[in-house]
Parts: C-alpha cells; sequence; structure tokens
C-alpha cells in the first residue's frame, strides 16, 4: 500500500486533526444552532484571515514551480474575491456587524497566532511550505463540511458556510491542491519533509484554537 504525503501529514497531526472536523462548532452549525454571538466574532475574525490567506494564495502563485500550477491557484483566488465576499458582507449585514469590526477588528489571540504562521510561510517558506499550510486550512475545512446532513439549518449565515465549503469546485479546489502537495512532497528530502510536518501539525493547531475561541 502506498500512503501518499499528505495522509501522512494527516496521520501525524492527531488528535487534533479529528478534534478540528468534528469540532462542536461545527455540529452545531449544521442545525443552525451556533449562537449568534459566536457565529459574529467568529465570522468577523475569520474575515481577516480570509485576509492573511489571500495573500498566502499569492505566495503560491509566486513560488509555483510551472505554469499550471500557477493557473490552478489563481482560480481559487477568484473565488475568494467574489463568492467568499459576498457571504461575508450579507452574513455583516444580518448579524449587525458595525464598519470598524468589518475593517479593523481586534484581533484574537488564536487569530494572530495563524496569522503570523501564514506570514511566515509567506516570506520565508518554500513553495511546498506555503502548499502545506493552504492544504490544512482547505482540506481540513472540507472534511468537516462534508459530514452535513442533506438537510440544512434555514439561516443562510449557517446553511451557506457549509455549502462553500461542501460544494464540488471546493471539493475539486482540495483534490488539486492535496494531489499538488503529493507531487511536489515526492521530491522532499528528509529535512523539508519534517519542516513540511512542523508546519502541518502547527496549522492543524491553529484551526483547533480558531473554533475554540468561538465556542464556550
Ligand atoms: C480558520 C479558517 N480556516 C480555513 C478556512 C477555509 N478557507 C479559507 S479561505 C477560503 C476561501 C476559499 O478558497 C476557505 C474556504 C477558513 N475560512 N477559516
Amino acid at each position: 500500500m502506498t500512503e501518499t504525503f499528505t495522509d501522512w501529514l494527516r496521520q501525524r497531526s492527531e488528535p487534533d486533526w479529528t478534534a478540528v472536523i468534528g469540532h462542536p462548532f461545527t455540529q452545531a452549525l449544521f442545525t443552525g444552532q451556533v449562537p449568534a454571538d459566536s457565529m459574529r466574532s467568529y465570522l468577523v475574525q475569520d474575515f481577516q484571515f480570509v485576509d492573511d490567506f489571500l495573500a498566502l494564495l499569492g505566495s503560491g502563485i509566486a513560488k509555483a514551480d510551472r505554469y499550471s500550477s500557477r493557473l490552478a491557484i489563481a482560480g481559487s483566488v477568484g473565488v475568494v474575491t467574489s463568492e467568499e465576499n459576498t457571504y461575508f458582507r450579507r452574513a455583516f449585514d444580518a448579524l449587525g456587524v458595525g464598519e470598524s469590526d468589518r475593517v479593523r477588528p481586534e484581533l484574537d489571540e488564536a487569530t494572530v497566532a495563524f496569522r503570523e504562521l501564514m506570514r511566515d510561510a509567506n516570506e520565508r517558506g518554500s513553495y511546498a511550505e506555503v502548499l502545506t499550510v493552504l492544504t490544512v486550512a482547505e482540506w481540513s475545512y472540507l472534511e468537516w463540511a462534508v459530514r452535513a446532513p442533506d438537510a440544512l439549518p434555514d439561516d443562510f449565515v449557517h446553511s451557506e458556510w457549509i455549502t462553500l465549503h461542501n460544494n464540488p469546485d471546493f471539493q475539486a479546489w482540495v483534490r488539486w491542491l492535496r494531489g499538488e502537495l503529493d507531487r511536489v512532497g515526492a521530491e522532499l528530502d528528509e529535512r523539508e519533509r519534517a519542516r513540511c510536518l512542523r508546519l502541518f501539525q502547527q496549522a492543524t493547531r491553529c484551526e483547533l484554537d480558531f473554533f475554540n475561541a468561538h465556542w464556550p
């Protein structure tokens, strides 16, 4: 049996990985039972997270080793800057989020930690390291979202946050990201693989802390 690089990374990031993809915040989301205050603080912080994530996608485009990879990453940039963006605006309107919390909220500790990890990968990381952080963020979100039941909550703030992360285009993007990291990972030496593993574990921990920060 051949284990892929991304399987290897995930297996060594337990128990945190499983804690992220079955987090009570996501369970409550499935039934529309995340309290409005938690949903508001989570989305306000996540909007700031997405800003750094977008910068990291740019770093991936710059560092990619071939044209087809740059194109694939550029395609996902379009998603972050269109659909994702209107979701945040509409959700902020529905939740009564004021202008300052949309533009420059006070950042939680968990948001700052994640931002620092992403900025570090952006400024100093190799292509493989950038892909590692992107893969944790996208793959973990796909994994919780595909666990959603068929019947979604009525409130779009809850239901669209689920469908943004389990729709076929998003699944294809995560499949591409994993395949890309598997391809690049196969060429790495032991030291570089170990660096990716450390980053994968740290990013998974950041995901867990991010949910925990908005869950009582
Ligand atoms: C803490 C946190 N981790 C991961 C994601 C997932 N994610 C980050 S940017 C983006 C846009 C699509 O590529 C998606 C789905 C998130 N939103 N918040």
